[in-house]
């Protein structure tokens, strides 16, 4: 096959492409340039999107002896995942950036234009494992999780659809350890063994999310409200808050039980954010929109049993799920605390992703 491995210049991807080449694929390392303020991002700091993580993914290419290009998304990437990921916050919601990159850049504009170049596949250094299923009417590929769990990245993957698992490859998707990549990594002599995981937001250089939409959104001073209506304290913009928050509140004035309050809800309209105790975060049922079903097999029309998980390494919640007109009912066996409107909800069987919605209700 003719394979374009997304090199981010970190560990994982460079051991992913190496073994995409031992596997006997014809290889050409692309780096996609995804920010539009490359200069601001230092090595080691947060990950894929700063000119020396170019630097380390070709020279990893060189050591494999396969071509290498830089490819630049960056308005693919501002379009889609930074605009998004502000509109979101406007309208008081919690986007998940990863999710929105892997379904519109790498296993879309990447993807897209690699097939339109001749390539068969992309292949990157997610943690997750496909399947191939032989079946009567053909060939069936399943998204699972990764054998090596504390790294399973299936969450933010299950929103590809099932006409992309076809053209990609995870080679990871086997490997039990992170420990056991990098040793690879350093048998490999890649020089990038030892850099550090990549984490938080990669466009955002200083890890100051709140700054970056400040920045971005501008300030827009309001009340926090408590369960009672009364102000408690102040806030610089709601759209920088998100449901199940507990830290940076500055509250003011202390609950009457002494107890910590949270946020509960924001009110975009009325620009108030407002607080209440831990129980106020119990979710029951989820109305989820844009669903991505990726299993064909089974028709989420009639209620399925499954596992469901909300964020990228929370617990897997036993739940019920039914598609019903454009949405996804999830009724949960337990309630889970604090899952904002935005977030990804991933539906599972087993280690089988079987689709993804986006948390549009909680009730
Ligand atoms: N800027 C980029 N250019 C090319 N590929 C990228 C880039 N950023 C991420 N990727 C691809 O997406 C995969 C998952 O990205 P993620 O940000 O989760 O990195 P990671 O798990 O820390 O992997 P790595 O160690 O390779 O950086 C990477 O392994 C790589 O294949």
């Amino acid at each position: 096959m003719r394979v374009l491995a997304a090199m981010s210049g970190g560990v994982d991807s460079a051991v992913a492409a190496a073994r995409a080449v031992d596997a006997g694929h014809d290889v050409v390392g692309v780096h996609m340039a995804l920010s539009k303020s490359r200069a601001e991002h230092r090595t080691g700091s947060r990950g894929c999107c700063s000119v020396e993580d170019g630097y380390d993914a070709r020279r990893a290419a060189d050591k494999l002896g396969i071509p290498y290009y830089v490819w630049d998304l960056s308005d693919d990437f501002e379009d889609t995942v930074v605009d998004d990921f502000l509109s979101e916050y406007a309208a008081g919601r919690t986007p998940n950036p990863c999710v929105r990159c892997n379904e519109h850049v790498k296993f879309a504009a990447l993807l897209e234009r690699g097939l339109a170049m001749g390539f068969d596949a992309v292949c990157t250094g997610h943690y997750a494992d496909l399947r191939d299923i032989e079946g009567s009417d053909g060939v069936r590929h399943e998204l699972h999780r990764a054998a090596n769990h504390p790294k399973d990245q299936s969450y933010v993957l299950a929103v590809m659809g099932k006409q992309v698992l076809g053209n990609v490859l995870f080679p990871l998707g086997d490997v039990p350890t992170k420990d056991q990549v990098r040793v690879e990594a350093a048998a490999r002599g890649l020089g990038v063994s030892l850099k550090p995981d990549s984490y938080d937001i990669c466009f955002i250089a200083d890890g100051d999310t709140r700054g970056f939409l400040r920045k971005r959104l501008g300030e827009n001073p309001g009340d926090i409200v408590d369960e009672t209506g009364a102000v408690v304290g102040q806030h610089l913009g709601a759209f920088a808050y998100t449901v199940g928050q507990r830290r940076g509140l500055g509250l003011g004035i202390p609950a009457k039980d002494g107890q910590p309050r949270f946020v509960t809800k924001i009110d975009i309209d009325a620009n108030l954010v407002h607080v209440g105790p831990v129980e106020a975060l119990d979710v029951y049922r989820i109305v989820g929109s844009d669903t991505v079903w990726l299993a064909p097999d089974l028709d989420p029309a009639e209620p399925l049993r499954v596992g469901v998980q909300v964020r990228a390494h929370g617990r897997e919640i036993p739940a019920t799920v039914q598609s019903v007109e454009s949405k996804l009912l999830v009724d949960l066996d337990e309630p889970l605390r604090g899952l904002a409107a935005g977030q990804s909800v991933v539906v599972y069987d087993g280690s089988r992703v079987l689709g993804q919605a986006t948390v549009e209700e909680t009730k």
